[in-house]
């Protein structure tokens, strides 16, 4: 039977990185992406600026809303203090399992949960479930109708504290233009566009960060 594009992925990450080596899970990566197949990871380009954030707010917790084959969250996950936790939802389980493995050879299982499900439904579920009280920072990179409506959820569910950062990848590429605009035009966030490029390519994209004012 024909393999997927998320099982190469890890094929390539299991025979080019080293094990316990976030690093050299990223670079295969990315080499994989550009020399043999395009893959929606935030890439390198973003990546950067991912990883500038997430030493800025240095955080405790860190929720990441679309996890994919785990790409961002070893970039996040490498960067943080001791015990802080990363909380990362994926609603195609496929995907998942795939994200699961990578997230084990960078040897960062202790770091992350990994919670299966739509993220509609966890959000309400965050402060029972895993005892979180506010999220430090949250990384969107899932469905990109579900950026707006997520951060209305997670507002009301008090998940957001005066000082909670938010950013968001795909911005302008495939586009997410009622987020954008609400967070750019509410007086609760302060608002600033990254200006890059879609992964592995030329084409315009950006990671747009937003602190809410509480
Ligand atoms: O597709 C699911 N999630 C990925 C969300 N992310 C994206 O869609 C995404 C797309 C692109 C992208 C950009 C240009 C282009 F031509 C094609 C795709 C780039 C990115 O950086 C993303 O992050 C999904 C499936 C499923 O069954 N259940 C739950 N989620
Ligand atoms: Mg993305």
């Amino acid at each position: 039977t024909q393999s997927t594009r998320p099982q190469r992925l890890l094929g390539a990450v299991q025979k080019n990185a080293t094990r316990g080596d976030p690093r050299s899970v990223v670079k295969a990566i990315d080499h994989f992406c550009r020399n043999q197949e395009w893959a929606m990871n935030v890439g390198d380009e973003k990546g950067c600026i991912l990883d500038s954030v997430v030493s800025e707010v240095n955080p405790a917790t860190v929720l990441e809303l679309g996890t994919y084959c785990g790409y961002s969250t070893v970039r996040i996950a490498s960067l943080l203090p001791p015990h802080a936790k990363l909380i990362t939802l994926e609603f195609n389980p496929d995907f998942a399992a795939i994200a699961r493995q990578v997230i084990a050879w960078a040897g960062l299982e202790h770091k992350v949960q990994l919670v299966e499900g739509a993220s509609g439904d966890w959000i309400p579920k965050m402060k029972e479930q895993f005892g979180v009280e506010t999220f430090d920072l949250v990384f969107l990179d899932h469905w990109k109708d579900r950026y707006l409506p997520d951060t209305h959820l997670m507002e009301e569910c008090g998940l957001l504290r005066k000082g909670s950062v938010l950013l968001a990848d795909n911005v302008i590429c495939p586009g997410t233009p009622d987020y954008l605009e609400f967070v750019r035009s509410s007086p609760r966030y302060k608002s600033q566009y990254f200006k890059s490029h879609l992964e592995y390519t030329k084409v315009e994209d950006g990671l747009e960060k937003s602190v809410f004012l509480g």
